[in-house]
């Protein structure tokens, strides 16, 4: 960075902090707005929640009446579902929660009632499904990643490795070079929300943004992926280049598309792994796994079908067709 560029970091960076603050207790369930910022009231089900976000009419709701056993009204007709309906998908023995929502527009995240309903209800799913009508301009995608960003959802993104405590004295590390953001804007920062007792060490090449999501504290890092519907009313060639772009499937809901290789995508974004459980002395139930989280960690003994259980640590991490037994003592 230059040092024009160091000096617009550092003073833009210090009033986005401010601005997130506000934002941030905008959003908060206790705050002065109101249940503004709660979902709709489903039960969680299964072993995952996937949420679907999308502007009206681009076949959510289509899409749940295909894929699950509920039916969810559909019609040509803009605004069609009103509230949150809950789908099972039923996938390598895994039961997944599919959440048809109502279609939000620009401005949703601000706005009352359901556009703000339905952006937090995404904020609760394990992975959210951008639904999209291949039809219509890519502009829609980038409208509703702002609505999504402005409720502190972060779609595709890890937490950023930054180790933040509350201390009674305070410091200040980085074990990488910023390139990005530098340690006067990030001192400034953590002065303006008053964190001056506090250890901060930051491990990689964040960016002031990513430095605020940190101090913020409430963001969700979720999942997605991009669903582009109504493939069976645009060219080859675009089907081809939709297909291809990061995260995303192509379908379509009418004629039944490429809805088997959605499902198996979802599994893999949610990263799912089916374990099977075993008595001590007995053979595993092959019929009955477990479904767990990828990185979910598990005490006792793994083995894949193999007769010599293999003793695993405490914190063995789960791996696909895992046999495990639990031991208590
Ligand atoms: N051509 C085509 N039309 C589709 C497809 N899937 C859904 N539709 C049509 O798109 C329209 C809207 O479908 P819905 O499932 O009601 O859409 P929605 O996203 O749930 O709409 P809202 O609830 O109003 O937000 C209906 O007329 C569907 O028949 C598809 O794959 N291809
Ligand atoms: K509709
Ligand atoms: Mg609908």
């Amino acid at each position: 960075m230059g040092i024009v560029e160091k000096a617009t970091e550092y003073h833009l960076g210090l009033l986005k902090a401010k601005l997130a603050r506000y934002r941030a207790q905008l959003l908060e369930p206790t705050s002065k707005s109101g249940s503004s910022g709660t979902g709709f009231d489903v039960q969680k089900a299964g072993d995952a929640r996937v949420a679907l976000i999308g502007f009206p009419s681009v076949g959510k709701s289509t899409l749940l009446s295909k894929c699950t056993n509920t039916m969810s009204e559909t019609a040509a007709y803009e605004f069609t579902t009103l509230t949150a309906i809950p789908g099972v998908m039923e996938y390598q023995g895994a039961r997944i929660q599919l959440l048809d929502l109502p279609g939000i527009v620009e401005g949703a995240s601000q706005g009352r009632g359901r556009g703000r309903q339905v952006v937090a209800t995404a904020k609760t799913a394990d992975l959210i499904l951008i639904m999209l009508d291949a039809t219509k301009s890519e502009e829609q995608r980038r409208l509703l990643e702002i609505e999504l960003d402005a409720v502190g959802i972060r779609l595709n993104k890890r937490k950023p490795d930054v180790v933040f405590k509350r201390r009674t004295t305070g410091g200040l590390t980085t074990t990488v070079k910023l390139t990005k953001t530098d340690e006067k804007t990030i001192r400034t920062i953590l002065a303006s929300y008053k964190l001056h007792n506090c250890d901060v060490m930051i491990r990689e090449d964040i960016t002031t943004d990513e430095f605020i999501d940190v101090l913020i504290g409430t963001r969700k890092y979720i999942p997605c992926l991009y669903v582009y519907n109504k493939i069976d009313a645009i060219s080859l060639e675009m089907v081809d280049k939709l297909a291809r772009s990061e995260n995303s499937v192509v379908i379509s809901c009418e004629m039944a598309l490429n809805l088997d290789y959605l499902v198996e995508q979802v599994w893999e974004s949610l990263g799912l792994v089916k374990v099977y459980t075993k008595k001590r002395g007995e053979r595993p139930d092959l019929s009955d796994p477990v479904c767990l989280r990828k990185g979910a960690t598990i005490e006792g003994r793994s083995s894949k079908f193999s007769p010599h259980a293999q003793k695993v640590s405490l914190n063995h991490q789960v791996q696909d067709e895992d046999v495990v037994s639990i031991f208590t003592k």
